[in-house]
């Protein structure tokens, strides 16, 4: 699944979950974990978060790859939020991983994603909730994770979701786009 910060992807997860029982991965919780640990490599990454820059690949790969070996054997599908971040994720997911089979495109104005995480903001502790960080944020999710889109519409694989409905007409769409794989 991808989307802007603050597009509602976590908000999604959360209900694709519930639903189908697939095992759901957010890389940025994943990094947030790592963080929270206290370790030495979670400083660096929060040191990257906190200035809304993108960590280092191979760093994040590893992150998903030991958590989806980890479940392995009772998953029933994975559900990963928020990765691919830029085109070589993608292209070294494939490499290590495999290939999807869809990418939910969590589609929202800037505006509204703004208004959204300064919101978040006001209660959720995320270091990255604040007016400066979003922006850049924003910028790199423009930059760099917007072309992951294109990559990946060339295979058909893509189905956009206009998240500026409220949060159930949103999953009623989704829920549309998982079953059409079935
Ligand atoms: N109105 C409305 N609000 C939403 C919707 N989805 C999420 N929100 C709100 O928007 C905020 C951000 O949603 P998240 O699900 O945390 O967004 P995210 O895409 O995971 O954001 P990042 O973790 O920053 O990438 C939350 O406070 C939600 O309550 C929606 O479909 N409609
Ligand atoms: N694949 C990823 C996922 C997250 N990160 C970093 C950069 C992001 O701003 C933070 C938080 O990720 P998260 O998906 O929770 O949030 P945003 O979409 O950035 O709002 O982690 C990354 O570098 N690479
Ligand atoms: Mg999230």
């Amino acid at each position: 699944m991808a989307g802007g910060p603050g597009s509602g992807k976590g908000t999604q997860c959360e209900k694709i979950v519930e639903k189908y029982g697939y095992t759901h991965l957010s890389s940025g919780d994943l990094l947030r974990a790592e963080v929270a640990s206290g370790s030495e490599r979670g400083k660096q990454l929060q040191a990257i978060m906190q200035k809304g820059e993108l960590v280092p690949l191979d760093t994040v790969l590893d992150m998903i790859k030991d958590a989806m070996i980890a479940k392995a054997d009772v998953s029933k599908g994975y559900l990963i939020d928020g990765y691919p971040r830029e085109v070589k994720q993608g292209e070294e997911f494939e490499k290590k991983i495999g290939a999807p089979a869809l990418l939910l495109y969590i589609d929202a104005k800037a505006e509204t994603m703004v208004q959204r995480l300064m919101k978040r903001g006001q209660t959720s502790g995320r270091s990255d909730d604040n007016e400066e960080t979003i922006k850049k944020r924003l910028d790199l999710y423009y930059k760099a994770t917007e072309p992951v889109i294109a990559y990946y519409e060339t295979r058909g694989i893509v189905r956009k979701i206009n998240s500026e409905l409220p949060v159930d007409e949103v999953f009623a769409i989704v829920v549309k786009a998982i079953d059409e794989l079935k």
